[in-house]
């Protein structure tokens, strides 16, 4: 894929300020070719619940959805580390993303939040604000002395109860190449217990926090349309790429000059946790496998509709793991100069976007089939809304 020259963006993060400049010069060389990711963020424990019921006890944290899909679709030569901090109640230790990645152990206890799902008839809207969220339990922060002390091709800050510090996020962003941040590690502020246990989860204004300075220095910046007006998409978009999901409906992408809208993937959605997440994670392994940011959020979008499909960290089957990767194979790209590791992104779509966009449909039309298929346990319904789930064959 050669993109045209009006295609070929700016160079990303900008290099307004000269001290980075030198900076990036200098670290060039130690990032070398190895195209090793760093995720900072620390896993929890999920407590779903739907009229005042407990429907679903899980896994949770970004880091966690991140993970898996790292781990089922980065091409080959691509590894990652994660920091994360959990207490010693932490009950997933052997499950497969803490397993090859284990977490930091503190005195605290683990992150845990409870996610009140509405007992009414799901919206039809797409993005409307689809649980409640209260902190149970906060472990502690990450630092900057919690990262390793060496270079990463690419860093992904992925906190869901303020562990990613802004001085934390600053050292990534000195140790890492290109840096992909959610904005729910930015905005949430945690309010003292009003009753009901925890703490409520809301949003601020992104531009009020220390946070702010640091979006010059970001690659991409995540959000989901509910936290889309916190962070102000027209100002950020002068300073990194936005991109912002919209639940069933796909995302789109902001840049300084231009936008694009993504077209979303069929689910049956019986979860909606960690869509957001898998989608960050979808997108930056498109990224690993050379595709421009457009072309990238196709993979963001088919691992957001992957993890709905399930509660929880979602199992990706093999064979539909081996069709993405097939096409990934076929379509992609310059994977000896994979953009995440060089100083420029390309934004637009490619020529061959809406090629991709079939191919990965036929992949999930496979993801729908295995899901229902009776020989694997994936079948069950929607147990956070009273929706009755759409069958598959309509929405896949
Ligand atoms: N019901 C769904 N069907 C298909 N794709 C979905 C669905 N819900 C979410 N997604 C995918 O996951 C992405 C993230 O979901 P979204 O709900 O916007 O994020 P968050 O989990 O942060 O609220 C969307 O952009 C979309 O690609
Ligand atoms: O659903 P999503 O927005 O992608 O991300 C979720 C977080 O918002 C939530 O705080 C956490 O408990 C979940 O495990 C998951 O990480």
């Amino acid at each position: 894929m050669a993109p045209s020259p009006a295609a070929v963006a700016a160079a990303m993060p900008p290099a307004a300020d000269p001290e980075r400049e030198e900076e990036a010069e200098q670290q060039q060389t130690k990032w070398g070719a190895a195209l090793e990711g760093l995720v900072v963020g620390s896993y929890c424990h999920d407590v779903l619940l739907r009229g005042g019921r407990v429907v679903g006890e899980t896994l949770g944290g970004a880091a966690a959805f991140v993970s898996n899909v790292l781990d089922a679709a980065s091409p080959p030569e691509a590894s990652f580390a994660v920091v994360s901090k959990v207490g010693p109640d932490f009950a997933y230790a052997s499950a497969p993303a803490p397993a090859r990645h284990p977490s930091l152990l503190c005195p605290a206890p683990t992150t845990s939040f409870h996610a009140r799902f509405s007992d009414a008839v799901a919206s039809p809207a797409a993005h409307a604000p689809d649980r409640q969220l209260r902190r149970v339990h906060a472990c502690d922060p990450i630092y900057p002395d919690d990262l390793p002390e060496r270079r990463f091709a690419y860093g992904l800050a992925v906190g869901v109860a303020g562990e990613v510090l802004p001085e934390t996020l600053e050292r990534m962003i000195r140790l890492c190449r290109a840096v992909l941040v959610d904005a729910q590690a930015l905005i949430r502020a945690f309010d003292a217990d009003g009753g009901g246990g925890g703490a409520a989860v809301r949003h601020m204004a992104l531009e009020g926090t220390p946070y702010a300075r640091l979006l010059q220095r970001v690659a991409f910046l995540k959000a989901s349309s509910e936290e889309a007006p916190y962070v102000g998409v027209e100002t950020a978009r002068r300073r990194c790429c936005v991109i912002v999901t919209e639940g069933r409906d796909g995302c789109r992408l902001y840049w300084e000059g231009g936008e694009a809208r993504v077209a979303p993937f069929p689910a049956v959605q019986v979860d909606p946790t960690g869509a957001g997440d898998s989608y960050l994670a979808g997108f930056a392994v498109g990224l690993l496998w050379g595709l421009s940011a457009t072309d990238a959020a196709l993979l963001g979008n088919f691992f957001g509709a992957a993890a709905v499909s399930q509660v929880g960290v979602p199992t990706f089957h093999p064979k539909m793991l081996q069709a993405v990767k097939q096409i990934l194979e076929d379509k992609a790209i310059q994977r000896s100069n994979p953009c995440i590791n060089g100083a420029t992104f390309t934004f637009q779509r490619s020529n061959m976007h809406d090629e991709l966009h079939a191919s990965l449909a036929g992949a999930a039309r496979l993801m729908c089939e295995l899901q229902t298929d009776p020989a694997t346990d994936n079948n069950g319904a929607d147990i956070c809304s009273a929706q009755v789930p759409t069958s598959p064959s309509s929405a896949c």
